[in-house]
């Protein structure tokens, strides 16, 4: 079987819950798990291919657990990574405290991985507005200081989420990093192909 070579390292960061794994599986697999909740162990890793422009961009995405017992091990799937995603769950304000604690993060250990906040569970507050609990405009200003991008996504409803992974394709895509990378950096994954690699996961 041929290897399938990554072109960037993606991370997924955010507090415990805010759902994480179910946009991976929502991108991935376009599917949303619905039953018990089961928190990620460690990490997951998933390669996708994506279009852009008349190029093919392949993430490797690397979804890491929530809680603060595997923050150690978080830090070791950010290193190196050219795009996060820090989640937060829009109806809990705590989630967004857990952002401002990785944005830190990246921006002293990571300065040149791109930052995409993304605000989850957008069904939620369509349904009932008085469950949001982070601000759209307060979170917006936010991105604007630490230059990042905003999206508030519902992985129930698929909303916004080709679009968030999209941007992160194209903006790796338009950085002069990408030939650099297809030319002499490209990772080879093995076998590892298309599919969820349980390190020590679910
Ligand atoms: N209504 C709704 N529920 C969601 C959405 N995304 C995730 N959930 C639910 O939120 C819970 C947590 O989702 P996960 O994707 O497991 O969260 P996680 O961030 O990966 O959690 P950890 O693995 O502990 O870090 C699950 O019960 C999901 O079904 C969403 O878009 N809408």
């Amino acid at each position: 079987m041929s290897g399938q070579r990554v072109d960037a390292k993606v991370v997924m960061l955010g507090k415990e819950y805010v759902g994480k794994t179910s946009l991976v599986e929502r991108y991935v697999h376009n599917r949303f798990l619905v039953g018990p909740y089961q928190n990620t162990i460690g990490a997951a890793f998933v390669a996708k291919p994506i279009q852009v422009g008349d190029r093919v961009v392949t993430l490797g995405i690397w979804d890491t657990a929530g809680s603060e017992r595997y923050e150690a091990m978080s830090r070791i799937y950010y290193r190196g990574a050219k795009a996060a995603i820090v989640c937060y769950d829009l109806t809990d304000s705590s989630s967004f405290q857990r952002v401002q604690f990785w944005v830190k993060e990246l921006q002293s250990c990571e300065e040149l991985c791109r930052i995409y906040l993304c605000g989850t569970k957008s069904d939620l507050v369509a349904n009932d507005h008085s469950t949001r609990k982070v601000d759209y405009h307060d979170v917006q200003d936010y991105a604007d200081e630490i230059k990042a991008q905003l999206f508030e996504t519902s992985s129930k409803e698929g909303r916004n989420i080709d679009e968030l992974f999209q941007k992160v394709a194209e903006d790796y895509h338009n950085s002069t990093s990408f030939q650099l990378m297809t030319e002499e950096k490209g990772v080879d994954l093995g076998q590892k192909r298309d599919s969820y690699f349980y390190s020590c996961c679910h």
